[in-house]
């Protein structure tokens, strides 16, 4: 996957971004201090394990947390220039859909089992783009017919349930691009689908990236897909980004402990299959204990004093390759301890 010009254009910029629940002694910061930019046309991906705040973040960017009233927010999320974060929420729900659309693990979610497919998108496209019911239909097939769906017009006259997961997973995509969205956020759009339907759905998410010049924020488990779908990884570890680069350059030189333990967990090829795959020794910690320090040290094998005392700051590897760790640097013995 080749890098994006660096000099298109940023469209979304998320600065020093905080999300704070009350607990019940203190506020938990499910996302803490994170910084992320998306230019025009990239796709970047955020990989880390469960809990780590991918969702909490993606869902900061849709403000879909409005509901939760014990939530707080502290940063900005730039969005082609203006705050969302500070936009009053009617503003929001017209780009919600219309510049920002989200796709999301389990198409039923999204899609309203009461309705059938063509007038569910219809209601989209005459809301948000004012088409008339017969523009409307016309561009649901085409857009049916764009994520490979065999033959669309049956499609529309279907209902969700009727539809196996992939289909259902290629109409979700089509309802997510029905308004052109500048911004398309991916929250684990593959995880529920069977092997080959995870090939297809990420090859037409790259094929629509080219075509239509997208952004996307890929969010996922799965190093694997993001190595085939991405420009660029951020890789997150209880609310924070702990290394970012291009894609190419975090697997060849992964320069966190955290990223080192993932990748030393996807199946090689080459190696012996009956072999154990190694995992990360324990668990995310909750947010009520989250570490003073670095957040991975209770799960480090390098971690000492100052890594569970001080905060670590964020060193540049190499233009573009950034890690949040005290260790970085320290002696190749020391760095293959954590292999
Ligand atoms: N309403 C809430 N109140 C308190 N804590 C919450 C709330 N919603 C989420 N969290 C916590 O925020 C943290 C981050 O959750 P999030 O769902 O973003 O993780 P994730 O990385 O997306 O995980 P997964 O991959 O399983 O979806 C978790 O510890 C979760 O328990």
């Amino acid at each position: 996957m080749k890098n994006v010009e660096n000099q298109s254009q940023v469209l979304l910029e998320i600065k020093d971004l905080r999300v704070l629940f009350q607990g019940r002694k203190k506020l938990l910061p499910a996302v803490d201090g994170v910084n992320l930019s998306i230019r025009q046309g990239e796709i970047v991906g955020v990989v880390g394990e469960s809990g780590s705040g991918k969702s909490v973040m993606s869902q900061t960017i849709l403000r879909l947390r409005e509901h939760e009233s014990e939530v707080q927010y502290e940063g900005s999320i730039l969005f082609d220039g203006q705050d969302i974060l500070k936009l009053p929420l009617a503003s929001m729900s017209k780009i919600r859909g219309n510049q920002i659309s989200v796709i999301f693990q389990d198409p039923l979610t999204s899609l309203n089992p009461v309705y059938t497919v063509g007038n569910q998108m219809s209601e989209v496209l005459m809301l948000h783009k004012k088409m008339s019911k017969q523009e409307a239909r016309e561009k649901s097939i085409e857009l049916l017919n764009l994520t490979g769906i065999p033959s669309p017009e049956r499609c529309i006259k279907q209902y969700p349930f009727e539809l196996s997961g992939g289909m259902q997973q290629r109409v979700m995509i089509a309802m997510a691009l029905a308004c052109e969205p500048k911004l398309l956020i991916a929250d684990e759009p593959t995880t529920a689908l069977d092997v080959t339907i995870q090939e297809q759905i990420l090859d037409l998410i790259v094929e629509l990236n080219k075509k239509l010049g997208m952004s996307v924020l890929f969010i996922t488990h799965d190093l694997s897909a993001m190595a085939q779908l991405c420009h660029s990884v951020r890789v997150m570890y209880l609310g924070q980004i702990v290394e970012e680069a291009a894609t190419a350059e975090l697997f060849a030189c992964p320069s966190h402990p955290y990223t080192r333990g993932l990748l030393s967990c996807i199946p090689r090829l080459d190696t012996d299959r009956e072999e154990e795959l190694p995992v990360i020794p324990g668990v995310v910690p909750p947010l009520t204990d989250v570490p003073v320090g670095c957040h991975f040290c209770t799960r480090c094998t390098l971690a000492d004093e100052k890594c569970r005392e001080e905060e670590p700051p964020v060193t540049e590897v190499t233009p573009g390759h950034k890690v949040k760790c005290w260790k970085y640097g320290q002696t190749e013995k020391e760095k293959e301890a954590v292999q």
